[in-house]
């Protein structure tokens, strides 16, 4: 290590973080465990590697007050299951969890397929195709009805657009900020009205639904939830789930940088699909770092924090950390062939699902990433030549630039 590494490290790195976007952390950590640095103006500790993700996801730890107002407010809305903690937490958990367990990913994973298939067919007569645009408009008209909202066709549409508005916009500098941050208001707006309407029984969405669970939603004193909060959630479930189309632009992306994978899958190989999906979520970016504050003053893997003090988790670092991905930076979905290391696959968070806060929706966001990567692997296209396949490192979230431009006809 340099001498000038600890220097560099206890100055903030509040403009660095989002300057840098990505590499920030890992930078900051080169290889370490534990390594105290500052934050929005205050002491912090950055955690990486299968050591950190134990250590992060330990009780000693709170999520109250750990996110900053950006994602707090524009990503996971107002009183988010995302900053509960403890019992409050638990019981706001179980109820998400019941909207998502796996009869359910699988219906939503069949509606999507239907759709795709559709898709795919009406390709036929067109120039070109934008796969994340596509994906956008594709997830939100399969999750919509599926959450228990019953909207035409034109309403999921725009729905979908606002919901990737928010997904995309929550992190940057204005205007994607101020688009994000009118489209959260529309959807609260909207999502609140359809809680209403379910309580007062002028909707009936399918029991079991995520609108039916959630509007019949409480917390654990047996007090309805606030309209607001239950939509907040609803939109904790929708959101995300469209955000999988940043996932689906990478893994078009994928598909035309390795052929010899996209003729396997497309041969009809359902563990080739599998492990791609899965090195997808490894190897492509998503979520950068997640934060939590010591509950009292607390050694943190051999650093002093304070009661308050900020812990971070370096995501993509752990999930590109070359003592348990061999050669991390290049998309090898052989690695998943075989037998992982679990706990160092953070994309959507690590720890227990049903205690800690590790993300409920990865079996959907599996389902629905392996269901886009068979179609479009099956499906005839060439990339639009000329196209901007590359993605900034410093945009959070980031994809490929064109969105993967496809000519389709032609295999
Ligand atoms: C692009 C795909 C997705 C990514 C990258 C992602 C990532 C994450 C991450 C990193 C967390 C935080 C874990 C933590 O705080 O320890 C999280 C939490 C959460 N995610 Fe996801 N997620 C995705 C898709 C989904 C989907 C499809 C759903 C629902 C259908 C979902 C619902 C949630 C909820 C409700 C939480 C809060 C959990 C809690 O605080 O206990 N996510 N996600």
């Amino acid at each position: 290590m340099d001498d000038q590494r600890p220097r560099r490290r206890r100055r903030d790195q509040t403009l660095r973080l989002l300057r840098q976007g990505y590499p920030w952390a890992p930078e900051l950590r080169d290889g370490e465990t534990a390594v105290p640095t500052r934050l929005l103006g205050r002491p912090a500790v950055v955690l990486g590697g299968v050591a950190g993700v134990r250590r992060f996801y330990d009780d000693r730890l709170r999520r109250r007050g750990a996110f900053p107002p950006p994602v707090k407010l524009v990503l996971f809305g107002p009183g988010a299951v995302h900053g509960l903690d403890d019992a409050a937490h638990h019981h706001r958990k179980a109820l998400l969890l019941d909207v998502l367990g796996a009869e359910a990913v699988d219906r939503l994973g069949a509606a999507a397929d239907a759709r795709w298939a559709e898709r795919v067919a009406g390709w036929a007569g067109r120039d070109e195709v934008t796969v994340f645009d596509e994906a956008v408009d594709l997830i939100a008209s399969a999750v919509l009805p599926w959450a228990g909202i019953d909207v035409g066709p034109d309403e999921q549409r725009r729905r979908g657009r606002q919901l990737a508005a928010v997904v995309g916009g929550f992190a940057t500098a204005p205007p994607p900020w101020a688009v994000a941050a009118l489209a959260r208001v529309r959807l609260d707006r909207w999502a609140t009205g359809l809680v209403r309407r379910t309580r007062a029984g002028e909707l009936t969405p399918p029991p079991g639904s995520a609108l039916a669970v959630l509007a019949g939603g409480r917390d654990g004193a047996g007090r309805l939830l606030p309209a607001r909060v239950a939509a907040v959630e609803l939109l904790n479930v929708v959101r995300p789930s469209v955000a999988v189309a940043w996932f689906v632009a990478f893994a078009a992306l994928a598909l035309v940088e390795q052929p010899g994978w996209r003729a396997r899958i497309a041969d009809g190989d359902a563990a080739a699909a599998r492990a791609f999906a899965h090195e997808v979520r490894r190897c492509y970016p998503f979520v950068p770092v997640l934060a939590a504050r010591a509950r009292r003053a607390q050694d943190v893997l051999g650093q002093p924090v304070r009661r308050g003090g900020l812990v971070v988790l370096d995501v993509h670092g752990t999930t590109h950390d070359p003592g348990a991905w061999p050669d991390p930076d290049r998309f090898d979905p052989a690695r998943f062939l075989g037998p992982v290391e679990e706990e160092a696959l953070v994309p959507q968070g690590g720890g227990d699902v049903r205690t800690g806060h590790r993300c409920p929706g990865e079996g959907v966001t599996l389902t629905l990433l392996e269901v886009a990567v068979r179609r479009l692997a099956a499906a005839p296209w060439t990339p639009v030549p000329g196209q901007d396949l590359g993605w900034s490192t410093a945009r959070m979230p980031t994809r490929p630039r064109s969105g993967v431009r496809l000519r389709p006809g032609r295999a």
